[in-house]
């Protein structure tokens, strides 16, 4: 929540700012029966618009069916999970992964959870071990809680991928389609960098709308929107301190089988 409502009651010794210096209007807003001036209770309705406008601006956007929750994470939780997928990088190391064409992509990505997604000659698939061998690493307690918090209590995510834009890398518009129930929405996170969100539609081609997604922000892309085609254009580098070298983590959390 941000800014003050200022139809809450301010406290004894708060001041209302310019209103506050007719204490008749005060009293009355409080409920003690004296007649408020036009020009202070014009003041508190203006403050109140104001309020709800910034508010809404904050908590949520809309686009296309993607849900959009700008700041959602503040500074100390998104330092917070940038420490546990250090962890889970440390475990589970960055690769490049090569399209079934056989071109390198410019993300580099990892996984946690049951299930990685890897992609090479063979397509795009998930896999339960790391293309280096062995298990992916648990997800992060912090991820699971924003899953639960906005997608569900009942099922945790299978996979949670870790994409990692460096200076220049981006991701062409594609559908999230390798999963085996779209009525589970995908969870995407943004930490670090700002990065420029594509969207498209559920269909290949027509018009795009563009959003640029901050570190602490939160999109869930799921209901009619769920194979809406997306991407991201480009990184904004060295535009966050998140990270100490710089660059953009997008986590996307799924429900895989
Ligand atoms: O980086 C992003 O914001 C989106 C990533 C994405 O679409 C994906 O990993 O499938
Ligand atoms: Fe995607």
């Amino acid at each position: 929540m941000t800014g003050r409502d200022p139809f809450r009651h301010p406290g004894p010794g708060l001041s209302f700012g310019a209103a506050g210096d007719c204490w008749p209007c005060v009293e009355a807003y409080i409920g003690r029966g004296a007649t408020p001036c036009k020009r202070w209770l014009a003041m508190v309705f203006a403050q109140k618009a104001g309020f709800l406008r910034e508010r809404t601006a904050m908590t949520e956007l809309e686009l296309r069916g993607f849900r959009i929750l700008p700041g959602y994470l503040d500074g100390a939780r998104q330092a917070a999970l940038v420490d546990g997928l250090r962890a889970v990088a440390a475990k589970a190391p960055l690769f490049t992964p090569m399209t079934p064409m056989g071109r390198a992509m410019s993300v580099r990505m990892t996984s946690a959870g049951r299930y990685g997604w890897v992609s090479g000659s063979s397509g795009y698939r998930y896999d339960a071990a790391h293309p280096g061998g062995g298990p992916w690493p648990d997800i992060p307690g912090g991820v699971l809680q924003i899953w639960r918090d906005l997608v569900s209590a009942r099922r945790d995510p299978d996979c949670c991928l870790i994409n990692y834009y460096g200076e220049g890398a981006r991701m062409g518009l594609h559908q999230d389609r390798d999963e085996a129930d779209f009525s589970w929405p995908v969870l995407s996170i943004s930490l670090g960098d700002d990065g420029l969100l594509r969207v498209g539609n559920t269909a290949r081609g027509g018009s795009t709308v563009s959003h640029w997604l901050r570190s602490g922000d939160v999109v869930v892309m799921g209901g009619d929107a769920r194979l809406t085609y997306h991407g991201v254009d480009r990184i904004r580098f060295g535009s966050s301190s998140l990270l100490s070298g710089g660059g953009r983590i997008n986590l996307t959390c799924r429900v895989v089988d």
